[in-house]
């Protein structure tokens, strides 16, 4: 299959699942309307079940979903791709919490990863490793910042990352070592002129401090109901139910709001 086969492929699947989801023929599901915002979506704690398994009932909404989905997460670059990539969802993502952000074709890197590696390197020297085992699949692809596994001690790599200029932020899921100006927020702002919208049509859900700055700049923000404090903090609204339930709930009550 060439490219633009695939491309083609891709968007006339993309057409039927959004057909599909209009007619109401996913189950239990009512038709979801022509209109609804693009939607910026986390995935660890939000798409994913208690587990941090990825719940089969996002499938359906994502795939139906009417305007453009971006996959915002904190993880590397590989993980948003391959997951847009088997949902057959357009390549709109961004990755290492902003430092990272992709449109179609038009990669843009938004950081670099040096100070976060003298970081990383110091932490070694001081005798802790990053806590990711053999294979570090966490860093492999990073490259912008450097995540520590949260078993680790925090207090020597935020001096570390503190003389670096660098922050550290807890996302529950991992300690990112990043710079200050870099978020996820940020990255839609580029990410939604690149898609064609104002970053304020967008609606947001999320479930972790990572997340709070993209709640800052949306139009209407969603934290699900196992969010930390900062992201419940920035969030226009709470759901009752959580992980991809909360995620299903939030995507109902845009959806209510759209009609
Ligand atoms: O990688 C993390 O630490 C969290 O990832 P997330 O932003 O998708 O929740
Ligand atoms: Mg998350």
């Amino acid at each position: 299959m060439s490219r633009e086969q695939r491309d083609d492929w891709t968007e006339s699947r993309r057409g039927e699942r959004r057909a599909a989801g209009r007619a109401g023929f996913f189950p239990g599901r009512p038709p979801l309307p022509d209109m609804v915002p693009p939607l910026a979506v986390d995935i660890d704690g939000t798409l994913t079940d208690g587990a941090g398994a990825i719940d089969p009932q996002i499938f359906d909404v994502l795939q139906a979903w009417a305007s453009p989905v971006v996959v915002a997460t904190g993880k590397a670059f590989p993980y948003p791709v391959a997951l847009a990539h088997f949902l057959a969802i357009e390549r709109a993502v961004i990755a290492e919490n902003g430092g990272v952000s992709l449109v179609g074709d038009d990669l843009v890197v938004h950081g670099d990863r040096a100070g976060a590696q003298r970081v990383a390197d110091a932490y070694r020297d001081e005798g802790y490793d990053l806590g990711w085992g053999g294979v570090d699949l966490t860093n492999r692809w990073r490259e912008t910042e450097v995540a520590v596994s949260r078993d680790r001690p925090v207090d020597p790599l935020r001096r570390l990352a503190e003389a670096e200029g660098l922050e550290v932020v807890d996302t529950g899921y991992a300690y990112h070592v990043k710079d200050t100006d870099i978020s996820k927020g940020r990255a839609l702002r580029s990410v939604a002129e690149r898609l064609g919208y104002d970053v304020t049509d967008f609606a947001a859900i999320g479930d972790s401090k990572n997340d709070a700055h993209m709640f800052e700049e949306v139009g209407t923000s969603y934290a699900v109901a196992n969010a930390d404090e900062h992201a419940l903090a920035a969030a226009d609204h709470v759901t009752d139910a959580s992980y991809a339930d909360g995620f299903v709930e939030a995507a109902e009550a845009v959806i209510e709001r759209a009609e």
